[in-house]
């Protein structure tokens, strides 16, 4: 019988002091992080702007061990795909939005893997869940952006939660990840809905005490996981 989904929790370093980085990411994994999501946005794509490749070579230096989840907020997700490789990223997640056709983005895909990554593909809120469905098979992550990617701390999109159950209802199996306004009082619904890879930006950072909070989530993805094994 095939496993369950694993609960990951993974915070975002976009709220984080990004001036002492490196400290700040090894914090969190002593907080118990199961991953780094890092968000890379590139001013066109959304209307902010990040870092890149040459910010992530240094922080895998400082941060030998841990799982890089690359957030590609970004027009061109392929050009960055074996800078982000060689600089030590072991997931690539991108938009569905950022290419016109299908076969771009399977096209995309397959370079991710052919670099070496695991790879996600991710949808903005006004994305019908049912465009992923072409690809899934194909990748290892599906994202459900839960707020308008560009900036952090923003409101949980609660309608969101649907596209979550249709993708848990169709790939048992698929790690699907929610990003964006995730905290305490919103994992609850993330967990029913399916969700087992959690990004939280300043619902971990701002927490006065961050490793209770990744324990928190964590418990509440597997208690959902335990009891969807248990009505199958
Ligand atoms: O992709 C993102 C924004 O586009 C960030 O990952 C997300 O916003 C995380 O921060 P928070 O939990 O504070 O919303
Ligand atoms: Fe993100």
């Amino acid at each position: 019988m095939s496993s369950p989904p694993k609960a990951q929790i993974g915070p975002s370093i976009l709220n984080a002091d990004l001036s002492s980085l490196a400290s700040e990411s090894q914090k969190l994994l002593n907080c118990g992080a199961d991953y780094l999501h890092l968000d890379v946005m590139d001013g066109h794509f959304v209307p902010n702007l990040t870092f890149g490749h040459p910010m992530v070579a240094s922080l895998r230096k400082a941060v030998p061990v841990a799982l890089f989840d690359m957030h590609m907020m970004v027009s061109e997700p392929k050009k960055w795909i074996q800078p982000m490789a060689d600089a030590g990223a072991n997931q690539y997640t991108f938009h569905l939005e950022a290419l016109a056709g299908d076969s771009d983005v399977k096209d995309c895909i397959r370079h991710v893997k052919e670099a070496g990554m695991r790879v996600g593909l991710g949808i903005k809120p006004n994305t019908a869940v049912e465009r992923l469905y072409p690809f899934v098979e194909d990748i290892d992550c599906a994202l459900v952006m839960t707020v308008e990617p560009g900036f952090g701390g923003q409101k949980f999109m609660s309608d969101m939660m649907s596209k979550v159950e249709a993708l848990r209802q169709r790939y048992r199996q698929l790690d699907i990840e929610v990003d964006g306004g995730v905290g305490l009082n919103t994992i609850g619904q993330c967990a029913d809905a399916g969700a087992n890879w959690i990004v939280s930006g300043t619902g971990i950072i701002n927490a006065p005490n961050p490793q209770l909070v990744i324990r928190q989530m964590r418990d509440a993805v597997n208690e959902a996981i335990q009891r969807a094994q248990l009505e199958r």
